[in-house]
């Protein structure tokens, strides 16, 4: 586990309390600007102390492009100097399967204690998948669910599932009510608009690369050029991406 930022006391929230953690789990395949709006936006809305950032090895999702590892390293880069305490919490990636979440939540609470308040965070298109995670209705009794508006995905309407609109409409409760107990609330950051996804990113850049290689004058153009993508991924993750040679369809 390694972290950036430490900032002020990590154990105490702004007023004080005991620590509230944000947790952000995520393929990260690669990690983008949308993922770091999404942990600064709920860390401002909700006052916490810190921001987990938890690499996944994912049950739902297939081929994953890059190693865990290499996910991992470029979260760290990802959030590295945000104004606030971000750790990189890398116990799914070396548990040797595919995780789920209620795991996760059931070895924080653990550790941390029953009293920590801990805040799950996602965007709106795991909301609509809500009820295909395991033993999803647990996840009420370990954390908070905070959920962020995402282009393309709704909060509300036939897109979400009527028992989860349900739970989580019954839950709902002002941002700032969140870090005053340990779980079982829901809220909503319905102004964010970051219309990005790594699926999208990692085809970008695949044909970036394809363009680049498509040179007539026998030079090798597979070189950083600047990207198609300024602003969706944070620079020292685009980097990264460009010194290991991930995302090429050739490689
Ligand atoms: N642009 C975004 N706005 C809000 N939430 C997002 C955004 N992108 C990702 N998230 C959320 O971040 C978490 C991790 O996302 P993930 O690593 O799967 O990236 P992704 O962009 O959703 O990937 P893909 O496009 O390949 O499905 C998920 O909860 C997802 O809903
Ligand atoms: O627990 C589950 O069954 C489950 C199913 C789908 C997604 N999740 C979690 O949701 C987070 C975002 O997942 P993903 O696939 O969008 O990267 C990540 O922490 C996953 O472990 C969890």
């Amino acid at each position: 586990m390694t972290g950036s930022d430490p900032g002020s006391d990590p154990g105490r929230n702004r007023s004080g309390n005991v620590g509230c953690t944000l947790l952000l789990g995520g393929s990260f395949d690669p990690v983008h600007a949308g993922h770091v709006a999404l942990g600064s936006t709920f860390m401002a809305l909700l006052g916490a102390s810190e921001l987990r950032v938890i690499p996944t090895v994912p049950w739902q999702k297939s081929a994953l492009v890059a190693t865990p590892a290499q996910r991992a390293d470029m979260a760290e880069l990802a959030f590295r100097g945000q104004p606030y305490r971000v750790v990189v919490d890398r116990r799914e990636i070396e548990r040797g399967h595919a995780s789920y979440t209620v795991e996760t939540l059931r070895e924080l609470r653990a550790e941390l204690g029953d009293d920590a308040p801990l805040c799950f965070l996602i965007g709106a298109d795991q909301l609509a998948r809500l009820d295909t995670w395991r033993d999803w209705r647990a996840l009420f009794a370990l954390a908070h669910l905070c959920v962020a508006a995402r282009p393309g995905f709704s909060l509300d309407g036939p897109g979400i599932p009527a028992a989860v609109a349900a739970e989580f409409a019954a839950r709902r409760a002002p941002p700032e009510q969140l870090c005053s107990q340990p779980a079982g609330l829901t809220c909503i950051a319905a102004e964010l608009a970051m219309d990005i996804s790594s699926t999208r990113i990692r085809t970008a850049l695949e044909e970036r690369h394809g363009e680049e290689d498509a040179g007539e004058d026998g030079k090798d153009h597979r070189h950083n050029t600047g990207g198609p993508i300024p602003g969706v991924l944070p620079p020292l993750v685009l980097d990264y991406i460009e010194q290991h040679k991930l995302y090429k369809k050739y490689n």
